[in-house]
């Protein structure tokens, strides 16, 4: 018999975060089809022109460019759309160990405004205004709680998990950048976003973390990367101990509520990583690292994201061709130096344009997930477990891992056009900042030589 979950049921799930898109609970009833799951609610914007991550169904250009997939095409809503687009698409690109596509499961309209009426004062004011629960979707989707071990941990044993949301980890180098974004060939995307975000206000200061780093495949670079990320965890990264959060913000967004700190973070971390105070966190991110390092997701991911190799710039104009509508970029840049320049994307042929957004929103989506590794100490002598494991010399303990990657949904194409204009901006943000900043330095430079002499 199909389970549908019903306004009663609502008492028995509890925020544990939430993203643009989605609001997602735990559940801490004994209900044994719902131990050691979470459930993820699709939410709408409040106001209609809030961005949103995919129409309610396949647009007719977006089910010409997942033509070669049939249940995908035939998706009656967004959120199928999704789940299948995560099981037929990015399952097996990162390899079904590291990704659980999870499974729909009926929801009331009833349950779905409960759970939203006793969640709301957790929210983020922000979240909360920007998007409510959806309650004109019947569906939700469970999946595992990646921040446990299935099966629940024994008695004294701990689950410490870290979620990192890594961005893209490379430097493009397609030939269709423009010479006034060639910055883009030497600093990575997510650190120009910062400028942007800073001079919005959506952070309140500059991260040090680097992707390029933690995509080195060298440990201490990795280790650097870890270390930034604490620093300033901005959206970036989380810590939660059996489940709860113990560092990083909640509710996703850069600008973060309920942020956990440093000196609770330390004490939250005994009983699971060795070391006198103030060690411990050190002895963490060492974990951390070591881990990332060991397991190789990072390379698996990085491989996706690098399915755009044309970058938006050139992604763009394989766009317009498929949407069959005059190519903006073309036409803002006047006639001659585009027709040179951006000719050999324009004769492309369909399929060959199809292909080229595709692998884009792909890579879209590789570069937006998270990973969320999970460890819990092994005990002395312990054989047999299915996890791999870790040996943390600091402390001379052993730990299980396990790896997934959360958050692979489906872009959708409506959204190149805001991709390349967020890109502009990103760009002339960050170049305005460089500027500003060597002018400053001139005009010191100066004062300091004027005073000297
Ligand atoms: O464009 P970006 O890089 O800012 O990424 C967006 C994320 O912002 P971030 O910079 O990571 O804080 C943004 O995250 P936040 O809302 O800032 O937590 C979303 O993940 C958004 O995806 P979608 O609209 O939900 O499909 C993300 O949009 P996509 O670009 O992945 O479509
Ligand atoms: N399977 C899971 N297990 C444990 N925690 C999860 C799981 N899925 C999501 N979460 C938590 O919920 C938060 C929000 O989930 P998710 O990133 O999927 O939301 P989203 O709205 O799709 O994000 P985005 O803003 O990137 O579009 C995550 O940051 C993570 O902390
Ligand atoms: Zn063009």
């Amino acid at each position: 018999m199909e389970v549908v979950l019903e306004k009663k049921d609502a008492a028995d799930w509890v925020y544990r975060g939430e993203g643009a898109a989605n609001l997602v609970l735990a559940h801490k009833g004994s209900s044994p089809a719902f131990i050691g799951k979470v459930m993820r609610i699709q939410k709408a914007p409040r106001n209609g022109s809030v961005r949103s991550s995919s129409p309610t169904a396949l647009t007719m250009h977006e089910r010409l460019l997942w033509k070669d997939m049939e249940d995908i095409v035939a998706s009656s809503n967004k959120e199928l759309a999704s789940q299948l687009f995560v099981k037929h698409v990015m399952l097996p690109l990162l390899g079904s160990e590291y990704v659980d596509s999870g499974m729909r499961v009926p929801a009331s309209r009833e349950f779905l405004e409960s759970v939203e009426k006793n969640v709301n004062c957790q929210r983020p004011a922000s979240r909360v205004d920007a998007a409510k629960v959806d309650t004109q979707c019947d569906y939700v989707l469970l999946m595992s709680d990646h921040s446990l071990f299935p099966c629940g941990t024994q008695e004294g044993e701990t689950c410490i998990s870290v979620e990192i949301k890594p961005k893209c980890g490379f430097l493009p180098s397609s030939k269709f950048i423009d010479e006034g974004n060639a910055i883009k060939r030497r600093i990575t995307r997510f650190r120009m976003h910062q400028a942007l975000k800073l001079h919005d206000g959506e952070v309140s200061e500059y991260s040090e973390y680097d992707p390029l780093d933690l995509f080195s495949g060298s440990k201490d670079r990795i280790h650097k990367a870890i270390k930034d990320l604490f620093a300033t965890p901005q959206n970036n990264f989380r810590v939660f101990l059996n489940g709860s959060l113990i560092f990083g913000g909640l509710g996703g967004g850069a600008k973060s509520t309920n942020l956990v700190i440093g000196g609770e973070f330390e004490t939250a971390l005994k009983g699971v990583i060795q070391g006198g105070d103030g060690l411990r966190t050190v002895n963490f991110l060492q974990l951390v690292a070591e881990t990332v390092h060991r397991s190789g997701v990072m390379d698996q991911l990085l491989e996706i994201q690098k399915l755009d190799n044309l970058d938006i710039d050139g992604a763009i104009h394989a766009y317009y061709d498929i949407i069959s509508e005059p190519c903006m970029v073309c036409s803002e840049m006047g006639k001659d130096k585009a027709s040179n320049r951006y000719s050999s994307l324009h004769s492309l042929s369909l399929d060959e344009s199809l292909k080229i957004v595709k692998d884009f929103l792909i890579a879209a989506t590789a570069k937006d997930c998270s990973l969320m590794i999970s460890f819990r100490p092994r005990k002395d002598g312990s054989t047999g477990s299915p996890y791999k494991n870790v040996y943390l010399e600091s402390t001379n303990q052993f730990f299980d891992y396990k790896v997934y990657f959360i958050d692979l949904d489906l872009k959708s194409l409506k959204k190149m056009e805001e991709y390349y204009e967020l890109d502009k901006k990103i760009v002339s943000c960050y170049n305005e900042m460089v500027e500003t900043k060597e002018r400053l330095n001139k005009s010191t430079s100066t004062k300091a030589f004027q005073t000297a002499h």
